[in-house]
């Protein structure tokens, strides 16, 4: 599938924001944004769903370390429309992260890799990407 985007030495601190604003496209099955050292080690991999890996309307989320999945954890509140724009705002520190979505829903996971910054950005899928802001 598409890689939209690949951004590396960041050195993105704690209680800073990434934002990623885009257009999810119309017939999409599926996008993901990965924050975290590098490819195989990600803080999270936040993955929105719509229609694969036999999940409908599901964000899974997951973190990665030396290129070995964790457990997910999965949110079937799904604020997400195909073909329409949206913008996902991830904040962290060293015990969790925070993925700020449309409608004012938040998703919380843990920071399992301990990260103190964040060097890695990526964005896959069916995602049309507008902009990116580090604040
Ligand atoms: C029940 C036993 C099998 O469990 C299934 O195992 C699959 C393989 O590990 C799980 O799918 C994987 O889940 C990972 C997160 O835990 C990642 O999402 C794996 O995809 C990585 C990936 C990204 N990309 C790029 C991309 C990203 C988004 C859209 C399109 C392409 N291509 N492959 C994805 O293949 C899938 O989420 C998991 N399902 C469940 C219910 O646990």
């Amino acid at each position: 599938m598409e890689c939209r985007l690949v951004a590396t030495h960041l050195n993105v601190q704690a209680g800073e924001c990434i934002k990623v604003k885009g257009k999810i496209l119309p017939e999409a099955k599926g996008f993901a944004v990965n924050v975290g050292k590098d490819r195989s080690n990600l803080v999270l991999h936040f993955n929105p769903r719509f229609d694969s890996h036999g999940d409908v309307n599901v964000i899974v989320c997951n973190s990665m370390e030396d290129g070995m999945w964790g457990t997910e954890e999965r949110e079937t509140d799904f604020p997400f429309q195909q073909g329409d724009k949206t913008e996902i705002c991830i904040s962290f520190d060293t015990a969790e992260l925070t993925v700020k979505l449309a409608g004012d829903k938040e998703i919380v996971f843990p920071n399992r890799l301990g990260l103190q910054n964040i060097e890695y950005l990526s964005v896959e899928g069916d995602f049309a990407i507008k902009a990116i802001k580090f604040s």
